[in-house]
């Protein structure tokens, strides 16, 4: 069995492509495997559905050579709520908290209390999150086996880790943890690296417990990021108030925040009755994944990569009980059930348009007073968006002249353009034309031209 490439997400920087992978602890194995199962840990063993302890080394190896850095989705606020499937390595009674794979007892949980009330952050990081067994990274001891697990996955070469249910977790805590963690493997990583934390705190601006409060030691995943961009590109907040998109809309400072649309999550809840997008709409989730990538606002921005399910609770491809990897058809995207929003091109070809124009301010800002925009970054990169009404004006590029690919209708290969062509003249104007009902995007970019 090999780990999959973008088991869950890809998070992008301009860096290096980095790759958020499932958790690789040793999970409790429930009749349907929905895909949570994932996330209720039976021991720290590097050995799951996506592969044994020498997949994962040989994948993140692999993985490092080619330059994207691997970053293991950490689920160390509970255990597993239910029995495993009893056989020794999967082991476990979390009736009377006993994880002997670990192995873990009744001292180094919280004392029980159903969490009710996220109102009250104490009851938020003591109580048991849908029931499950809260562990107490207060204790020296688990506080040890947490490093030891983190410590064994950085010896395999990763660069840091997601840090799960961290708004469950006393910020102290996980200070103490992260502290604790050896610098990176120097077969991988220069001398004195550290691991790059970015943890998952679901704050939409009204939850007792802060987002802020775990700035001081890592970075927050920014879940407001998704929820306004879903609002505004389907059209429930019209694209012209984007001018000032950033810390001006209560986001967190790009240096302190991982930004993305969708995550596992919440491609299938949405938050607040709003429908976070996913490849279920999959035409707006391109224009929002492309203003993303578009934008100045951002220094680390993840990309989601998953399967396609029908019910909420539906897990990965199976195959006999191990995953089953995607093929790769002619066309080069996925089979086997996976999605593979990465290998789209609309959003490939908005990966490198975010790095070719790299460091560049945004300029030349236009609207139509209403649901259509556009800018460009420096003399680098222009695009343009319509929610509603089909653009046909002449507007500034901000572009040297030339004749550049449109990368949202198509790709540039063979020196040519497969989709349209956007002549900018010397001034640096340009006729744009986007159409709102098909891909309501245009991206262009100085390394894509004909
Ligand atoms: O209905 C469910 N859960 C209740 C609603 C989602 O609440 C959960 C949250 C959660 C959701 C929203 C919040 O504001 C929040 O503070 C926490 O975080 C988790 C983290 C875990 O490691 C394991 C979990 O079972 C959960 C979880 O159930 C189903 C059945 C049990 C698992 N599960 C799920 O739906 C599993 C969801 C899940 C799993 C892993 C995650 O990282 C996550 O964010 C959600
Ligand atoms: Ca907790």
């Amino acid at each position: 069995m090999i780990w999959l490439q973008g088991d869950l997400s890809l998070a992008l920087c301009y860096e290096k492509i980095i790759k958020l992978i499932s958790p690789p602890s040793e999970n409790v194995i429930i009749n349907a495997r929905p895909w949570w199962e994932r996330y209720q840990p039976v021991s720290y063993h590097l050995k799951t559905r996506s592969g044994n302890l020498a997949a994962l080394r040989d994948m993140i190896r692999r993985c490092n050579k080619a330059g994207v850095r691997v970053y293991p989705d950490l689920v160390i606020n509970h255990m597993s709520a239910t029995r495993g499937t009893g056989t020794a390595e999967n082991n476990c009674d979390p009736g009377s908290r006993s994880y002997p794979a670990v192995p873990y007892g009744g001292g180094d949980f919280h004392r029980s209390c159903p969490l009710n009330n996220y109102g009250d952050p104490a009851e938020v990081r003591n109580c048991e999150l849908v029931g499950l067994p809260d562990l107490d990274q207060s204790k020296q001891y688990v506080r040890d086996k947490i490093v030891e697990y983190m410590n064994h996955l950085v010896d395999l070469g990763v660069a840091g880790f997601r840090v799960d249910a961290a708004k469950h977790i006393w910020p102290a805590d996980l200070e103490a943890i992260y502290g604790r963690v050896k610098n990176l493997n120097t077969e991988f990583f220069p001398a004195n690296s550290r691991p790059f934390y970015y943890q998952e705190v679901v704050d939409f601006g009204g939850d007792a417990v802060k987002r802020e409060e775990y700035l001081g030691f890592g970075n927050v995943l920014e879940f407001r990021h998704g929820f306004e961009l879903s609002k505004a590109f389907q059209g429930n907040n019209p694209l012209k108030y984007l001018h000032n998109w950033g810390t001006e809309w209560g986001l967190m400072k790009p240096h302190d925040s991982v930004v993305f649309v969708e995550n596992h999550d919440t491609q299938r809840s949405g938050s607040g009755g709003i429908t976070i997008l996913s490849y279920k709409q999959s035409k707006q989730y391109k224009m929002a994944v492309a203003f993303m990538l578009a934008h100045p606002h951002g220094h680390t921005t993840k990309l989601f990569s998953g399967y396609s399910y029908n019910n909420n609770d539906q897990g990965p491809p199976n195959n006999n009980g191990e995953i089953l990897g995607p093929g790769v058809k002619p066309d080069n995207t996925c089979s086997n059930g996976w999605v593979c929003e990465h290998r789209w091109s609309q959003i490939y070809n908005m990966v490198e348009f975010r790095n070719v124009v790299h460091g560049t301010p945004m300029a030349n800002w236009w609207t139509d007073g209403n649901q259509q925009i556009a800018f460009s970054r420096g003399n680098k990169g222009f695009v343009a968006f319509t929610v509603s009404g089909d653009i046909n004006a002449d507007l500034q590029t901000g572009l040297p002249a030339g004749s550049y690919c449109d990368l949202i209708t198509g790709i540039h290969i063979n020196n040519s353009c497969t989709g349209k062509v956007v002549k900018v003249d010397g001034s640096g104007r340009a006729h744009i034309q986007v159409n709102a009902a098909l891909d309501g995007a245009l991206a262009i970019h100085v390394n894509a031209r004909v």
